[in-house]
């Protein structure tokens, strides 16, 4: 008898025991990964991480009971991949397309302390009918273990340069977003719904809406809430990115609960705006970033 995987059009490798392929939510193909050192859920549309749990820890990631589950729909929490650009385009979805076209699994492994999964995405007709329409291949490297560490790589396949924005855009659980405080930003420049300053040295808080773009860290930034400390290292990385709707942009979003906005904070690694990526023909860029959490009490 053959098994779900081995019969799957976007699963081109076999799995270790510890990886699996099932039917998630909406009838979406996602892979269940349960290792003794952590456990994920990764879908195949946009190679989307929806969960990691180290150890036998609460989830690290947020997902809204709210999200949608169906086909070129973005899920609403987790790890969405915001590329070949960020934000709004009149001319293609908000973030781009690669959070919602289907991701090939190309490898699969596990050295008994992580498991690395290796998804494939490249141009296609419809993506060289977009607004971005490059010949391009990229790679997403999962490694899920007591980290997780993200890495995007894009391959300039054309015989012209091009220029992408990218995000991990990742939403982290959290007791209550006005109880957290996060450093490594201290002396940074940063943009915010408009205005423009330096980080302090006091740790960043949240008091109510944010869309903060913070340029040019490159240490640890380390997000410290009542129960447990979240700690973010990032390599290639212009850009750290806060978010949070706040109640009122929260009421707008019809895949967002109106009072789940205290439970979630985004901090997106990303290259956007001014610090767009430039590839000419040939040449390779990853970006990555790595998670790490530790109990407080
Ligand atoms: O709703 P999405 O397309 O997933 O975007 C979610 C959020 O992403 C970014 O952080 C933007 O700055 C926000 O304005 C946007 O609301």
């Amino acid at each position: 008898m053959t098994t779900l995987a081995e019969r799957h059009p976007l699963i081109e490798t076999t799995l270790p025991s510890t990886v699996t392929l099932s039917t998630g939510e909406g009838g979406l193909p996602r892979l269940l990964v349960d290792s003794p050192s952590a456990t994920a859920e990764i879908y195949l549309q946009g190679a989307h991480v929806t969960r990691w749990q180290p150890g036998r820890q609460a989830p690290v990631l947020w997902v809204s009971a709210e999200s949608n589950f169906a086909p070129a729909m973005p899920i609403r929490g987790g790890v969405p991949i915001c590329f070949p650009w960020f934000g709004v385009n009149s001319a293609g979805p908000q973030h781009g397309w690669a959070r919602i076209r289907d991701w090939t699994l190309i490898s699969a492994t596990d050295d008994g302390t992580d498991v690395r999964l290796a998804f494939a995405l490249s141009d296609s007709p419809e993506t060289r009918e977009s607004a971005w329409p490059h010949r391009f291949d990229a790679r997403y490297e999962v490694v899920v273990g007591t980290r997780l560490t993200l890495s995007l790589s894009v391959i300039n396949t054309s015989d012209s340069e091009f220029t992408y924005e990218e995000a991990l855009h990742t939403y982290f659980a959290v007791a209550d977003v006005r109880k957290m405080s996060i450093t490594g930003f201290r002396g940074l420049t940063y943009s915010d719904l408009g205005e423009t300053g330096f980080q302090s040295e006091e740790p960043l808080r949240l008091t109510g809406p944010m869309t903060r773009n913070v340029t040019g860290a490159t240490g640890e930034t380390v997000m410290t809430g009542p129960f447990r400390q979240l700690r973010l290292t990032r390599s290639n990385a212009a850009n750290t990115i806060v978010w949070n709707p706040w109640a009122e942009q929260a009421a707008t979003m019809p895949d967002f609960g109106d009072d789940e906005w205290t439970e979630m904070i985004c901090v997106e690694t990303a290259n956007v705006g001014a610090s767009w990526v430039r590839l000419e023909p040939g040449e390779t860029h990853t970006l990555a970033t790595t998670y790490e959490v530790g109990l407080l009490r």
